[in-house]
């Protein structure tokens, strides 16, 4: 049963939207939503931007097929012959806008925007918001592993225990954007070209009669690439001094052994002797491997009591953000366009934070010119002329008196145009280049708001014209429902 179409891959109530949004003769009606999330996952201080690529590939595969059309059919609300038949001359006609993938990217700012027919707009609601909220959390969570091991080599090793194979293949690419270097998944390797790595399992060993005749037997058939497990009876006692015999007996045939992994036990304390055995063989140059259900506590406790491990295998904690699931993005209306112009909508909400920022609007990055660094960001609406102003007034939507007056910025536009009317005109970066700006977006924020442990909250202000805008939609609609 094979199946990439994602055409689908929506929820009901989206079908059943545009249906109705069809029969009342709606369905034409541009709209613009914004996505964005509310709170940073892990209790970092940002996230990083991932999804993109995926959602241009879903965006430019989305036709209904005949077996598509067969099943809404079937469906017990009849949907009417017309409906289906605009579904089959259905192509994405409208146009995206998104902060480019590595981006770092804060709460409550939009970091896609969908200009579209509302029945283009509302079908794809769900699976942007799939991609984005998946992959965002996996690079973030690899940023955080990558800050607490800057110069160490990242493997990720998650795909037995991710959820399914597309997050395996999805989260792999995530986590590479984020900061790793390679992955042990062949098909992810295959499709983005991702150094693939790999060592050998417990089976290996546990296939032979002795743990040195399963060492010499793999050294042999992979003389320039062997990395030996060595936890498998006793790390220290019999591992690692079976290693040590390999490490020599490739030394006299012109080889070197590459490493050995620790996969149990104190890492610690065995990373620090199986180094010291290692270099008292004259093996200096073998290097030591660890993995065991790591994460970026475990790896910065190990770091801070001295463990000699080069490189980190890490799986589950990484692919499946263990310690944080979901990353809870949202894709909310903000405009409907009305003869021209754009009608600002709000929806209210008893928690403040989340009450929607009404208006078709756009992001930017304020950059001081005098020391590069990001001193916010700065929502403004669409047309509003932010990039020639003098002074720009930051403030806190929340609590208003926080404000401070930024002169002498460059004022960077995070939304770059994806689709025009339908026609992607974004050249998505390769990896290696998105993987490269991440690391530029890293070093125009201060450290505090990059720690992992409490950092500093970001500022992302509102312009006083989206303020005042949604403040005036607030208490309208409040004298409304108070009658
Ligand atoms: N020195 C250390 N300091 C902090 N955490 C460590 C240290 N050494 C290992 N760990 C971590 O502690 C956890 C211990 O896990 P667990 O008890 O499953 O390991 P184990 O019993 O050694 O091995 P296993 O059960 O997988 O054979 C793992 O997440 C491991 O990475
Ligand atoms: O621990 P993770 O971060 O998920 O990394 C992947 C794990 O997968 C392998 O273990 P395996 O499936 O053999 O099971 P194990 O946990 O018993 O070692 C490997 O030896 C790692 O321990
Ligand atoms: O190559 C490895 O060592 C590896 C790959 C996947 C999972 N655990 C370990």
């Amino acid at each position: 049963m094979q199946n990439n179409r994602l055409t689908l891959h929506t929820d009901k109530y989206q079908i059943n939207m545009i249906y109705a949004h069809w029969k009342l003769n709606r369905h034409n009606n541009i709209r613009v939503f914004d996505a964005y999330y509310r709170k940073n996952p892990f209790g970092n201080g940002y996230a990083v931007f991932a999804g993109l690529e995926r959602i241009i590939d879903y965006i430019n595969g989305l036709t209904f097929t005949e077996e598509d059309i067969s099943y809404l059919k079937e469906q017990p609300e009849d949907y009417d012959e017309g409906f289906l038949q605009e579904l089959k001359e259905f192509r994405f006609t409208g146009n995206i806008d998104a902060v480019p993938e590595g981006t770092l990217i804060f709460p409550n700012e939009p970091v896609i925007r969908v200009k579209a027919r509302i029945f283009e707009a509302q079908l794809i609601e769900t699976a942007v918001l799939n991609f984005f909220n998946y992959q965002t959390l996996i690079a973030t969570k690899a940023s955080r592993i990558r800050q607490v091991a800057p110069e160490d080599q990242l493997m990720e090793f998650g795909t037995r225990r991710a959820q399914e194979a597309d997050a395996a293949i999805w989260g792999t690419r995530a986590a590479f954007i984020g900061g790793f270097d390679g992955t042990s998944n062949m098909e992810a390797g295959r499709l983005f070209g991702i150094p693939s790595v790999g060592t050998h399992a417990h089976s290996w060993v546990m296939d032979f009669e002795t743990e040195l005749d399963a060492f010499m037997a793999y050294a042999e058939v992979h003389p320039d690439n062997t990395v030996l497990l060595v936890d498998t009876y006793d790390t220290l006692k019999s591992g690692v001094p079976n290693a040590i015999k390999v490490g020599k007996w490739l030394e006299e045939k012109g080889y070197r052994l590459k490493g050995i992994r620790l996969d149990s036990g104190d890492l610690s304390y065995l990373s620090k002797n199986a180094r010291k055995m290692l270099d008292e063989a004259g093996l200096d140059y073998v290097k030591i491997i660890a993995s065991n259900d790591l994460d970026e506590n475990v790896i910065f406790n190990l770091k801070a009591q001295g463990a000699r491990i080069d490189s980190w295998g890490v799986g589950t904690q990484l692919i499946t953000a263990a310690d944080n699931p979901a990353l809870g993005g949202v894709y909310k209306l903000v405009a409907k366009q009305e003869d021209g112009d754009f009608t600002p909508v709000i929806k209210l909400s008893g928690n403040p934070e989340k009450v929607t920022t009404p208006g078709y609007k756009t992001v930017y990055r304020i950059i001081s010119k005098n020391n590069g660094k990001a001193e916010g960001d700065y929502i403004a609406f669409n047309d509003e002329k932010v990039k020639d102003q003098e002074r720009i007034k930051l403030f806190d939507p929340v609590h208003t008196y926080l404000h401070k007056y930024v002169t002498d910025f460059n004022a960077v536009e995070l939304l770059m145009p994806v689709f025009r009317v339908g026609e992607q005109v974004y050249s998505l970066p390769t990896l290696e280049e998105i993987k490269g700006y991440h690391q530029k977006q890293l070093s125009l924020f201060w450290d505090e708001y990059l720690r992992k442990l409490n950092p500093e909250r970001y500022p992302v202000d509102l312009s006083e014209s989206v303020w005042n805008q949604k403040m005036e939609l607030m208490s309208k609609f409040k004298q409304k429902n108070n009658g």
